[in-house]
C-alpha cells in the first residue's frame, strides 16, 4: 500500500503563484478530500501530484520516491487519474477508453489479455457503464463520460486514485454509488469535491486551499466548522453533528 506526500510544493506559470508552499499526505488506504472555492488551485495541484507536471519547485513523492525520477510508465502502474476535462478520442467505443487503462500493465502492442477483458468489464461494472461498453464514446452523456472515465481509472489497478472533480456531472445516485466504491476500495484516493457534505459523508480526511494554500486539514467534522465556511467560501452555514457531519448552508456573507 502507499502514500502521497507533497513537501513545499510550488506552481508559478509566468509568474503567477497558483499552487503556494503545498505540503500534504495522503495516508495510504485513505479516502482524502481536497476542498476549496473555483480557481483555489485544486486541479494544478492534482495534475503536479499525478506526475503530469513539473511544480516549479518542491517535490512530490510516492512511498518516499520523488515523482520526478520515475518512468511514466512506471508510474501508471501505480498511479491513476481523472481530469475535469480528459482529453479522449472522441471516436472511441466506451470498451475502447476503458482498456486504455490496462496499456501500462501489457508489453508495447499486445492484444488485450482474457485477464484484461475480466478487469475491463469489472471496472466497467464498478463505475456503473457496463450496458455501454459497445456504444460510441461521443454519443455518451455528461455523466456517462465521466464514469467511463473513472472505469478507465479504475482498469488501470492503481494504488493510488487522483480523482478531480469527479461528481460534477452525477446524477445524487451515481455521486453516492462513486463516493461510496472509492470509500470501499483499499486504494488511496485523493479526490477534488465541491460539495462539503459529500466530502463530510466520504473522506477520511480533508484539505481545504483557498488562493493555492493549504488552510486546514484533518477530520471533516474538525475542519468543516461554520467559522472556516465562512472564512474560505464566504458563505454563512449552520454545520449540524446530530447524524454525522451535516451542512447547511444559508446564503453568502
Ligand atoms: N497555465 C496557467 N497559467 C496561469 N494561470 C493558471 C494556469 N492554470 C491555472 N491557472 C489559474 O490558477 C488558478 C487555479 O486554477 P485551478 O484550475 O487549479 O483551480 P481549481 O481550484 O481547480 O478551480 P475550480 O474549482 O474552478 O475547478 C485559477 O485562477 C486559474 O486561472
Amino acid at each position: 500500500m502507499t502514500a502521497l506526500e507533497a513537501e513545499r510544493v510550488r506552481w508559478a506559470p509566468r509568474g503567477r503563484l497558483v499552487v503556494d508552499d503545498v505540503s500534504l499526505r495522503v495516508e495510504d488506504g485513505a479516502t482524502v478530500g481536497l476542498l476549496g472555492p473555483n480557481g483555489s488551485g485544486k486541479s494544478s495541484l492534482i495534475r503536479i501530484l499525478a506526475g503530469l507536471r513539473a511544480p516549479s519547485s518542491g517535490d512530490v513523492r510516492l512511498d518516499g520516491n520523488p515523482l520526478a525520477g520515475m518512468s511514466r510508465r512506471r508510474l501508471a502502474r501505480r498511479l491513476a487519474v481523472v481530469e475535469q476535462e480528459p482529453a479522449t478520442s472522441q471516436d472511441l467505443r466506451v470498451r475502447d477508453v476503458v482498456a486504455l487503462g490496462r496499456v501500462p500493465h501489457r508489453p508495447a502492442w499486445a492484444p488485450d489479455s482474457t485477464q484484461d477483458r475480466a478487469v475491463i468489464e469489472e471496472a466497467a461494472a464498478h463505475a456503473g457503464i457496463a450496458d455501454r461498453l459497445d456504444q460510441r464514446f461521443s454519443t455518451l452523456s455528461g455523466g456517462e463520460r465521466q464514469r467511463t472515465q473513472i472505469a478507465r481509472a479504475l482498469a488501470q489497478e492503481p494504488e493510488i486514485l487522483l480523482l478531480d472533480e469527479p461528481t460534477n456531472h452525477l446524477d445524487v445516485r451515481h455521486q453516492l454509488a462513486l463516493l461510496a466504491l472509492v470509500r470501499r476500495m483499499p486504494t488511496t484516493c485523493l479526490v477534488a469535491l465541491h460539495d462539503l457534505n459529500l466530502a463530510a459523508a466520504y473522506c477520511d480526511q480533508v484539505f481545504v486551499l483557498s488562493q493555492g494554500r493549504v488552510v486546514a486539514g484533518g477530520p471533516p467534522a474538525e475542519v468543516l466548522t461554520e467559522s472556516l465556511i465562512s472564512e474560505v467560501y464566504g458563505v454563512r452555514a449552520r454545520v449540524h453533528h446530530d447524524e454525522g457531519v451535516v451542512i447547511r448552508f444559508l446564503g453568502p456573507l
